[in-house]
């Protein structure tokens, strides 16, 4: 499915679900007629049956209530279902771009990737809840106003008169609660978020003596939300009480109306009572609107949250198939900014990795290391420069395919709540038995190739241990750096990104590391490593002291220097810094 060919898939899907609601709103016409019956089997009654006694005629209207309301039911569920249907439809024309977005986008903040799919469920939910059947309702109100204006003009205009109010109080309700509740939501979801990040922490809380902090600073936020929840309900409330108490009032007020006109003898009996229910038909929908005012509110901010969302760049859409790379990196003049603010991380950094060479960055903590190896594996956009891999911009190439062919080890391992062969195949699907084989031995020799394949085997289930969300996955610190390390040898990449990719190894560790960096030069793939260790500067071709954002300078370590012992990196960076 071409993913980002609509911007706007929720729109896209709304207006291919259009039939559905075309549907949906005919039903309603229908139903809305049909619930017209049983005010004019009332009228027949008493007009019809009462004063000339007709039996015949009462079981007649009887039947004809009977078929009426079943035919009212069916249409009624038929309607639901249409709706669910649209709903559905939704859901799977929606729901694949907004996740591939969530995870493609490189501007997006955890905030908003967390909320864009709750907006989508959101959405989805309102669809087949009660706010929609109101509104669908709402525009046959005037049917029911039309109808007293047939049985009196007086009745008419009461009823007109009456919605009008209704509605009224409608409108002042979304105007006085929009804005807080869209700023509840906001703060209730910054909440959550914090409350989960604490649950993650927990440990380090409870041994730092934090606990205690930590919860008075939840619960201080979570009185905020309590309080202005609570606000909310309260005015919404009063809203709602005050429709309730209009709707029952101006029902009554119609049948008295009725009575006093009926009394001056300008409607039948059967009228005043008819009247009644038609002017109570003509105002439910308006409460059931402001009773369910809150999802339709949300319904909305969801709407406007998710389009604003599917209009951040989508670095990882499909772009022209190119032929697999050979792993030439060109950076040039890339700059990037902290995100919301003026600091510059890097500034006009330009460089190139050839294949077959390996360049270190070295340099001081926080001196953009790792924001560089970011930006050559696109996982952040520059706001100056570019990249460009075998001369192609990173802009232009099709992520998932550069990707299949990229070796990448953040600084922390990341890996996901799977077993061990599916993070290092890196979740790729076999297709049939050989398939299967087949990534099996390749999941087994990209281990081998990062030196984890005797730790990997030493695992409960070994290659098909499941990692858990929770305590880092149930590995060593060391065990998911390997694990890492294999995942981005699998696939033969032409091009390895790796962020102090021997930061947690042991020596022995380390020393297969450098082995096979040595044999990956040989094959000509491309590596671009950073590390504080020194061991590794000993495969390296250059190095990149890397200070404040720049390249400040390059540097060919001297073959005939003698090995580096552990400690010298400080020295050596010193030296090459002179
Ligand atoms: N998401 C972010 N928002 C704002 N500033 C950031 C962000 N990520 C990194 N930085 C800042 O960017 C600068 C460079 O960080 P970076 O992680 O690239 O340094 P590094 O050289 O890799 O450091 P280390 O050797 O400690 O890993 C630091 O000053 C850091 O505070």
């Amino acid at each position: 499915m071409p993913l980002s060919s609509n911007p706007n898939p929720v729109s896209a899907a709304l207006r291919g679900a259009q039939q559905h609601f075309l549907w949906a709103a005919a039903f309603s016409g229908l139903v809305n007629l049909l619930y017209l019956v049983p005010s004019i089997f009332m009228l027949q009654v008493y007009d019809r049956v009462v004063p000339t006694r007709g039996g015949a005629t009462l079981v007649f209207l009887i039947v004809i209530l009977i078929v009426a309301l079943a035919v009212l039911s069916v249409l009624d569920m038929a309607r639901m279902r249409l709706l669910l249907r649209a709903s559905v439809r939704l859901e799977k024309r929606a729901a694949p771009p907004i996740l591939h977005r969530i995870l493609g986008a490189t501007t997006a903040t955890p905030a908003e990737r967390s909320a864009a799919i709750r907006h989508l469920d959101t959405l989805r939910g309102v669809l087949t809840g009660p706010a929609i059947l109101a509104l669908f309702d709402a525009p046959w109100a005037p049917i029911y106003i039309a109808v007293c204006f047939l049985l009196h003009p007086l009745l008419g205009g009461f009823a007109l008169l009456a919605s009008v109010l209704l509605a009224g109080v409608a409108l002042a309700s979304e105007q006085v609660t929009k804005r807080g509740a869209a700023e509840t939501q906001i703060r209730s979801a910054a909440q959550g978020r914090l409350q989960d990040y604490a649950v993650q922490a927990a440990e380090v809380g409870r041994v730092l003596g934090m606990r205690g902090a930590i919860v008075r600073g939840h619960l201080e936020r979570r009185a905020d939300v309590v309080t202005r929840q609570g606000a909310l309900a309260e005015t919404s409330g009063a809203f709602l009480a005050v429709t309730k108490f209009l709707r029952q009032l101006f029902q009554s007020l119609a049948l008295a109306l009725g009575a006093w006109l009926a009394i001056h003898q300008s409607i039948s009996m059967g009228a005043i009572f008819a009247a009644s229910l038609l002017v109570g038909r003509a105002l439910a929908p308006v409460e059931q609107i402001l009773g369910s005012w809150k999802n339709v509110l949300s319904a909305r901010a969801s709407y406007a949250g998710l389009a604003a969302f599917l209009r951040l760049p989508d670095a990882t859409a499909p772009r022209t198939a190119l032929p697999r790379p050979r792993g030439a990196v060109t950076v040039a003049g890339v700059s990037v900014r902290a995100p919301g603010s003026d600091r510059m991380l890097l500034s006009d950094v330009s460089f190139d990795v050839s294949p077959g060479e390996i360049v270190a960055l070295i340099g001081p903590s926080g001196a953009g290391k790792s924001t560089l190896l970011r930006v050559v594996a696109s996982a952040i956009s520059p706001d100056r420069g570019e990249v460009r891999i075998d001369g192609t911009s990173l802009a232009d190439w099709d992520r998932e395919a550069l990707g299949a062919c990229i070796g990448y080890t953040p600084q922390a391992p990341t890996l996901f709540p799977a077993t061990v062969t599916a993070n290092i195949a890196r979740f790729a699907s076999p297709t049939g038995d050989a398939a299967s084989v087949d990534i099996e031995a390749r999941v087994v020799a990209a281990a081998m190739r990062a030196g984890a394949h005797e730790t990997i085997q030493r695992f409960a289930n070994g290659y098909n241990t499941p990692l858990t969300i929770r305590e880092a996955g149930g590995l060593s610190a060391g065990q998911r750096q390997l694990v890492s390390l294999s995942r981005a040898l699998f696939g033969d990449p032409s091009l390895l990104l790796l962020d102090e990719p021997n930061a947690h190894l042991d020596l022995n560790g380390e020393a297969a590391l450098m082995k096979t960096l040595a044999s990956l030069r040989a094959q000509g793939v491309a590596v671009l490593l950073s590390t504080h260790r020194p061991s590794l500067l000993q495969v390296a071709d250059r190095m990149l002291l890397v200070r404040d954002g720049t390249i400040v300078s390059i540097v060919k370590p001297d073959p005939d220097a003698a090995p580096r012992a552990p400690g010298t990196l400080d020295t050596a960076r010193q030296g090459v810094g002179a």
